[in-house]
């Protein structure tokens, strides 16, 4: 279990940088397969810093989904936010801070997306449903559309290519929308994967204005109907979620040519989640679609095509 130290901060630390990143590696290697294999083609000095991300990341949710989530209280969320102010004026608190004040020296970036998460993982403690997808969109946006911008401070963009020539003075465009588009899309996956999982804990993260659309309520939810308003609906989640990911696609070539496979790896990987939900006929209350890493493997060719030339 991931907990909070008692203990204040500037105290003398009890890991070295390098024994820090390798807790924060750990972390991504057990939680996120995903993503640690997206992470192993990247370079070696961007590599370090999304596992640091990472581990504050997934800290940050297990406060409110993890094993020890029933003792998290606002004032909990409150302590968590003092350590991260800790940790951007250079003090790191525990042991896998220290590797997030290196990152964060080596790739500066603005506190205000790790607030803005939490806050997030806040809308978790005291809301179970989202009425329209505006609602839905800004707890997406606040839990996963910052990790957008919190990684790609570390990916970098092309300054070589993304402006013309003669456009010597003007800046390089920065895929912030493309990458915030990302955040959203994995996490409008996550939901609609978990959509079970979810209900058996009373959560319902499906706007309920578009349950209503199509005549499917939270008590066949809760009972699990597969039916086809419910294959209607999930169909319509399926296509929100996928603009998600096409915008996405457009903001990859704008990216440091190194950061391209990674990022066009962990996009069709997460994707492909979508695909497993279609092929399981939209069942997700006794399925879980999950793609096995073989398959993961496989389309890595297309990923490295797609990250040479698109
Ligand atoms: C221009 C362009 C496209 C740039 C790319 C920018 C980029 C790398 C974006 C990545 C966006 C992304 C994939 C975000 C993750 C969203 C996510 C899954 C959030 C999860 C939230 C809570 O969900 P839930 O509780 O339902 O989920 P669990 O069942 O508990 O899993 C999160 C869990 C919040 C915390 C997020 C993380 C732990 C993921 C952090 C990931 C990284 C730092 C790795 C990104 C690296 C690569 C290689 C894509
Ligand atoms: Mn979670």
């Amino acid at each position: 279990m991931l907990q909070l130290p008692d203990s204040p901060p500037r105290m003398k630390l009890p890991v070295s940088v390098e024994e820090s990143y390798q807790l924060c590696r750990k972390i991504t290697a057990k939680y996120a397969k995903t993503f640690y294999l997206g992470t192993l083609l990247m370079t070696k000095a961007k590599r370090p810093a999304i596992w640091a991300i990472y581990a504050w990341c997934r800290r940050t949710d297990e406060l409110v989904d993890g094993p020890a989530a029933a003792i998290t209280t606002p004032e909990t969320l409150d302590k968590w936010e003092q350590q991260l102010e800790s940790i951007f004026a250079g003090y790191p608190v525990d042991s896998f801070d220290v590797a997030l004040v290196d990152t964060l020296q080596r790739f500066p970036m603005d506190i205000q997306p790790f607030r803005d998460m939490i806050a997030g993982q806040r809308m978790d403690l005291y809301r179970s449903r989202y009425e329209n997808f505006e609602e839905l969109y800004l707890y997406c946006y606040r839990v996963a559309g910052t990790v957008g911008l919190m990684s790609t401070a570390v990916m970098g963009v092309d300054t070589q290519q993304n402006t013309a020539p003669w456009n010597y003075y003007q800046p390089a465009y920065i895929p912030t929308e493309e990458a915030i588009a990302l955040g959203i899309a994995s996490q409008l996956t996550n939901i609609l994967r978990d959509v079970g999982e979810d209900a058996r804990r009373g959560r319902i993260y499906l706007p309920l204005a578009d349950l209503a659309q199509f005549n499917y309520t939270e008590q066949d939810l809760f009972k699990g109907v597969v039916d086809e308003r419910w294959r209607s609906l999930m169909r319509f989640q399926i296509e929100r979620t996928r603009q998600f990911y096409s915008k996405a696609e457009k903001g990859i070539s704008y990216l440091s040519p190194d950061a391209r496979l990674p990022v066009w790896a962990a996009l069709m990987h997460y994707s492909k989640i979508l695909e497993k939900i279609e092929r399981n006929d939209y069942n997700v209350f006794d399925r879980r679609a999950c793609v096995p890493q073989w398959q993961k493997l496989r389309s890595l060719p297309l990923a490295w095509l797609r990250a040479q030339v698109l």
